[in-house]
């Protein structure tokens, strides 16, 4: 039985403009340097409290919900560092449009504003510092989303995020392949080609910030997953390529896939592609970079009803 009071906020995606993997660590993660931005495609999340004796999780795909998923793994952590908690039992129902496995970071966002959500109305006094540390235990993507930065620098195994200046605003089409990428899979087989050629150096994060133009963000589009998973999904070079053929000055893969993003000169350009891919059957939708975090509204709903 749910509780009258229902949070609901917004969980939004992100995009790496950029993306570079150096050395295997001991700890079998990989270092990083990656731009990161927030796009505006979102899940919606509802958060409540419980009177049944276990958290309770929904969602309309299906995503892990047992003790040692992502959020199993939360509430496990929270309770353990507020003791506090112990005898509260959380309800989350996740509205997902991000699909998951798509390298937009769905599954990290929806934990880290998770978290920032009970941090705030449990009122746990966690600082940044303590937040980044949770989430950073958690997943590697977490950190950025935690922040609420919407344009960073990400390097570390993900968990060292510093803002970045005047964030691109672009029009982008997102193109959704049928298959999802499993981010374990993409890293181990970055592991396998690496073995043939050498592990590269990244460059230093400072020298990587004085050099940076945001206003010229398209000459910095790389992401080191993409040959691979091209080479595999041979199929995802076609959309690529149609992509080009429709108008869109940069086309990219972001994290490790599947999403392909596509830059469009200007809304009507992107609604026109996202016509015509829909029309050769192919998923897409047309979105914005993220400017600003205020965007995740702080909607308090009583009684369950939906005052969005
Ligand atoms: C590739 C990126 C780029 O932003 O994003 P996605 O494509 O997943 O969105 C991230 O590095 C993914 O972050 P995330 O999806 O949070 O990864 P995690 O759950 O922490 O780790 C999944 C697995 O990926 C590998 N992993 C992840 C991060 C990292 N820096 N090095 C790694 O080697 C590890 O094998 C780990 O077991
Ligand atoms: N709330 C969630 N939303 C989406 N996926 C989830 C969630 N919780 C756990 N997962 C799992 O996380 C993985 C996908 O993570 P996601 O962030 O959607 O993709 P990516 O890492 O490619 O950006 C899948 O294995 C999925 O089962």
């Amino acid at each position: 039985m749910k509780n009258d009071n229902i949070y609901q906020f917004r969980s939004y995606a992100k995009m790496n403009w950029f993306l570079k993997i150096g050395q295997r660590r001991q700890d079998g993660y990989h270092n990083i340097l990656s731009v990161m931005q927030l796009i505006d495609f979102y899940d919606t999340i509802d958060l409540y409290f419980t009177d049944q004796n276990c958290d309770e999780i929904q969602c309309n795909y299906e995503i892990p919900t047992g003790k040692k998923s992502l959020l199993g793994r939360l509430f496990h952590l929270l309770r353990d560092l507020k003791p506090q908690l112990k005898d509260r039992y959380f309800g989350v129902k996740i509205t997902k449009n991000i699909p998951p496995s798509s390298g937009l970071g769905g599954a990290s966002s929806n934990v880290a504003n998770i978290l920032k959500k009970m941090n705030e109305i449990l009122q746990l006094s966690f600082e940044n510092e303590k937040m980044i540390e949770i989430s950073a235990k958690l997943g590697s993507d977490i950190p950025f989303f935690t922040t609420g930065f919407p344009f960073a620098i990400i390097s570390g195994k993900g968990e060292k995020v510093i803002p970045l200046h005047q964030p691109p605003e672009k029009y982008i089409v997102l193109v959704f392949p049928e298959v999802g990428i499993d981010t374990c899979w993409a890293y181990r087989e970055w592991d396998i080609e690496q073995e043939k050629d050498k592990f590269q150096d990244l460059p230093p994060v400072k020298e990587f910030i004085d050099d940076f133009s945001p206003n010229q963000i398209e000459k910095y589009i790389w992401n080191d997953f993409e040959k691979i998973i091209y080479k595999h999904f041979p199929e995802f070079g076609s959309y690529k390529e149609t992509l080009e053929q429709m108008g869109c000055s940069s086309v990219f893969m972001t994290g490790s896939g599947s999403t392909i993003i596509g830059i469009a000169p200007n809304q009507e350009k992107a609604v026109d592609i996202v016509k015509e891919l829909k029309q050769k059957g192919i998923h897409s939708r047309w979105s914005t970079t993220i400017l600003k975090d205020d965007s995740n509204p702080k909607v308090v709903l009583e009684g369950g009803e939906n005052h969005d």
